[in-house]
């Protein structure tokens, strides 16, 4: 497989050599990458378009746009890097409509979730030498600028796509624009990163939306399945809440990679169901063991070559009023410090989890020896 991993020598916030940044689309992603570069470089100018005027307007009220584009126009020609943040067709337009504004020099880039297409639509433009593809994986089933958020992607993996054109020095600057996100850049094939996206995100898209819809239409009249759902089913349908337009430009621009791993998923549905009819009750238990052997070995972490690893434990406290600040009380009365306390609303342990964050191991595990001394149950995430 080729792919490299840069995290060395890439620093957060290091200056910046991106002194004007033009968005195109400056929704959920769009608008947290211009969040980001105004926390950590206040002097970039930002300009931006989007259809949606009014929220333009907001976002030059917030301070994270300085310049209004009415359209794709001149303007753009002072951009230092032109970032594309609209569903992944959509982009591909853009591509040809910004491309007689690019001043030499300029990186063009995107955030789409899908990058064979664009590369090929920058192939046939004969874009290769400014486009430098980009995915960062993270977000959420949220949509627009009024959820973007500047930590969005912190310490997530941000999927840099070279073409066969891209310089060293074009590289190494997306790799510090991702950096400076507080992300983990990771340079990938544009073809190998569509068949892992396709694995570990179009696919469980298509899978969560479809178990939805199955119990939307199984549910008795009277809702009973929607009420009682409980924390499992919400926690492999929370994606299935995303936005239609994005993820129709997602499947139709990646369908030979999705198609292909849900003929597999097809294939072990099957199986399963064969298992039942048999009573083969060996292959079923299997199923269980083999897939909990490998979520256990996922890192809940966003990413496992993290810039800032996180120092966590989950402990159940009792469902009454208080119970969370005797527990910082005691907590407090150690000396350690709390990074961040919230309710663990996964409940992969059981009800009345929190989860409690340290800056530090050595305060993870001072936490976890005063906890259990005072016989709260404590876990710890792998
Ligand atoms: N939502 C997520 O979790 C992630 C999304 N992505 C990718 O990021 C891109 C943007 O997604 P989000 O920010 O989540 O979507 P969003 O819906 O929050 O934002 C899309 C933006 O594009 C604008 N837009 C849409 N069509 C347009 C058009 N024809 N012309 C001009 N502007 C247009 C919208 O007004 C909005 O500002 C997509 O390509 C998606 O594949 C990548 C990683 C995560
Ligand atoms: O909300 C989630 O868990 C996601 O999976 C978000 C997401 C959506 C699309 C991407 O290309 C990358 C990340």
């Amino acid at each position: 497989m080729l792919w490299f991993s840069y995290t060395n020598g890439a620093r957060k916030g290091k200056l910046m050599k991106l002194k004007t940044i033009g968005f195109i689309g400056l929704g959920l992603i769009g608008g947290s990458i211009a969040r980001r570069i105004k926390q950590v470089h206040p002097d970039t100018i930002i300009m931006a378009y989007m259809r949606t005027r009014s929220t333009l307007e907001e976002a030059k009220a917030d301070g994270i746009v300085d310049i209004i584009l009415d359209g794709v126009d001149e303007t753009l020609r002072t951009c230092d890097m032109i970032i594309l943040c609209t569903p992944v067709s959509f982009n591909e337009s853009y591509l040809k409509a910004i491309r007689p504004f690019i001043k030499p020099g300029c990186i063009v880039t995107d955030v789409g979730s899908t990058k064979t297409a664009i590369h090929e639509t920058v192939i046939a433009l004969d874009m290769e030498d400014c486009f430098v593809g980009g995915h960062p994986m993270a977000g959420s089933e949220r949509t627009g600028y009024a959820c973007s958020k500047a930590s969005l992607l912190e310490n997530a993996y941000y999927v840099i796509t070279p073409t066969a054109k891209t310089t060293q020095d074009k590289l190494e600057t997306m790799i510090q624009f991702a950096a400076d996100q507080a992300a983990i850049p990771l340079v990938l094939d544009y073809k190998n990163h569509d068949y892992a996206v396709a694995a570990i995100s179009h696919v469980p898209h298509v899978i969560a939306s479809s178990l939805v819809n199955l119990v939307a239409k199984s549910d008795f009249p009277d809702g009973t399945m929607k009420k009682i759902a409980a924390g499992g089913f919400k926690d492999i349908t929370r994606i299935a809440s995303s936005s239609p337009v994005m993820w129709e430009q997602i499947l139709f621009t990646n369908k030979d990679n999705i198609i292909s791993l849900l003929e597999d998923y097809k294939r072990a549905i099957d199986q399963t169901i064969t298992d039942l009819k048999t009573d083969n009750h060996k292959d079923i238990y299997d199923i269980f063991e083999s897939s909990g052997a490998y979520r256990s070995s996922i890192s809940d972490n966003r990413g496992s070559a993290t810039m800032n690893p996180e120092y966590a434990i989950f402990c159940d406290i009792p469902d009454q009023p208080g119970a969370i600040s005797v527990l910082a009380s005691l907590l407090a009365f150690e000396n350690v410090s709390i990074k961040n306390i919230g309710i663990n609303h996964n409940r992969e342990h059981m009800a009345g989890t929190i989860k409690i964050e340290f800056h530090d191991q050595a305060s993870c595990e001072k936490a976890t020896e005063c906890l259990e001394y005072h016989h709260y149950p404590v876990y710890q995430k792998k």
